[in-house]
């Protein structure tokens, strides 16, 4: 028999028997304030910010909102199973860490601390290429867990190589490439306290021990920190990228590519043409595109044009089990969830992430079998319906 993950539900209130009460919320919606009270504006202000007004933000919030669940009844839900088929492999459920940069932020161990909490909960983590620990460090703390690799797309082709190989190396199993941030956004939060975590002594440790990176400095990091930054910040990404430079990638990655940052279905069909085996539909947690489409808004559209060719990921906005069933419902093989997980790796280190991911997939579990359905694979559209006020 399966996992049941809203098994977490008694062993909070079993627990509670001898006076314990989980150290975080469980409704993950509280994590940012206390957060922001625990580790101060600019790291928390980082995290939680989005692009220009925070309408992209506000707008993935309300698309999820705005779908109701449809419960159906008298289904037999005694045993419940959530797991899918992601990419060739096979998950515990539809759940996945999303790349974060910089992480050190929010807690000295880490993308080191977050990736041991997805491993012990047997959830993938996807590293983002802009991390504050070095990649071959974060996969030796997971052992053989499931591991991801999240490409910056640098303009300096010899570091995209370079990263490329240390990944393979490394046993990330698939590459999945950002493409909505070409450039940073214009976010006024960031602004505003003038804090760009970067140039506040935190550097980026992944790009900083990379050969081909350091090749490109006059200086070596430690003599000239700041320099360093700025390089990082000149070439980590390129706006001159378009569809036909996919195929360096192609050629220089042998497992799953995915795009991370698809909102239209006509890139959808471009991704398959280009030979990618998947999509993230997201707009970046509302960090790029200051009044872009809601990537909820987006999903069944993408789902569409991608038919069985391309394998659908959705992230933007998710906070509870309720959003995950929503996407899933509208299509999405699984989800990303990207700040929670930031924040409660700041409130309790690994434990923090653990509790998050227990927090979520608890109550996915919950809200499929109190709707009718005994595990993701039997969602479809019919399972919502959108309110219209
Ligand atoms: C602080 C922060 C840093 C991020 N860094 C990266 C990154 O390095 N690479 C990337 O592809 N996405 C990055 N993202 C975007 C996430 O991968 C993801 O798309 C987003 O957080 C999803 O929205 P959510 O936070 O509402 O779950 C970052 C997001 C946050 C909040
Ligand atoms: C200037 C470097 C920007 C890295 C972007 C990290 C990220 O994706 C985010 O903050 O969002």
């Amino acid at each position: 028999m399966a996992k049941h993950w809203a098994d977490f539900q008694y062993e909070i209130y079993l627990n509670g028997m001898t006076g314990a009460v989980p150290r975080l919320p469980t409704d993950l919606t509280r994590l940012e304030e206390m957060a922001e009270q625990r580790l101060g504006p600019g790291p928390v202000g980082y995290v939680a910010g989005s692009a220009g007004n925070g309408s992209t933000a506000r707008a993935n919030r309300a698309a999820l909102d705005r779908r109701r669940i449809v419960p159906r009844m008298l289904r037999d839900v005694h045993e419940r199973d959530l797991s899918v088929e992601v990419l060739g492999r096979p998950l515990p459920a539809p759940l996945a860490l999303a790349p974060v940069g910089v992480l050190s932020i929010m807690h000295p161990e880490a993308e080191t601390a977050a990736a041991r909490a997805a491993a012990a909960q047997g959830v993938p983590f996807i590293l983002s290429s802009a991390s504050s620990t070095p990649m071959e460090q974060v996969a030796e703390a997971m052992g053989d867990a499931e591991r991801w690799f999240q490409l910056y797309w640098a303009k300096d082709r010899e570091v995209t190589r370079s990263f490329l190989d240390r990944a393979k190396a490394a046993g990330f199993s698939a590459l999945f490439v950002t493409l909505d941030t070409p450039l940073l956004a214009w976010r006024p939060r960031d602004l505003d306290q003038a804090y760009l975590p970067f140039l506040h002594g935190v550097g980026t440790a992944n790009y900083f021990s990379d050969p081909a990176f350091r090749a490109g400095l006059a200086k070596p990091v430690h003599e000239d920190p700041n320099a360093a930054v700025m390089h990082f910040v000149g070439m980590f990404a390129d706006p001159a990228k378009t569809w036909p430079d996919l195929e360096f990638l192609r050629e220089n990655w042998d497992g799953p590519i995915v795009l991370k940052g698809v909102l239209h279905p006509d890139d959808a069909r471009r991704a398959v043409n280009a030979g990618m085996d998947g999509v993230v539909v997201s707009n970046h947690g509302g960090r790029q595109v200051a009044g872009s489409v809601a990537a909820a808004d987006a999903l069944p559209r993408v789902v569409e044009a991608a038919g069985d060719r391309l394998t659908v990921l959705f992230d933007s906005g998710v906070r509870s089990g309720d959003d995950i069933y929503k996407a899933l419902a509208l299509g999405a093989r699984a989800v990303l969830v990207g700040r929670p997980y930031a924040y409660g790796l700041g409130l309790d280190g690994q434990a923090g992430v653990e509790h998050v991911i227990r927090c979520l997939l608890a109550e996915l579990d919950l809200t499929l079998a109190l709707s009718g359905h005994s595990g993701p694979t039997t969602l479809g559209p019919d399972d919502l319906a959108e309110e219209t006020v």
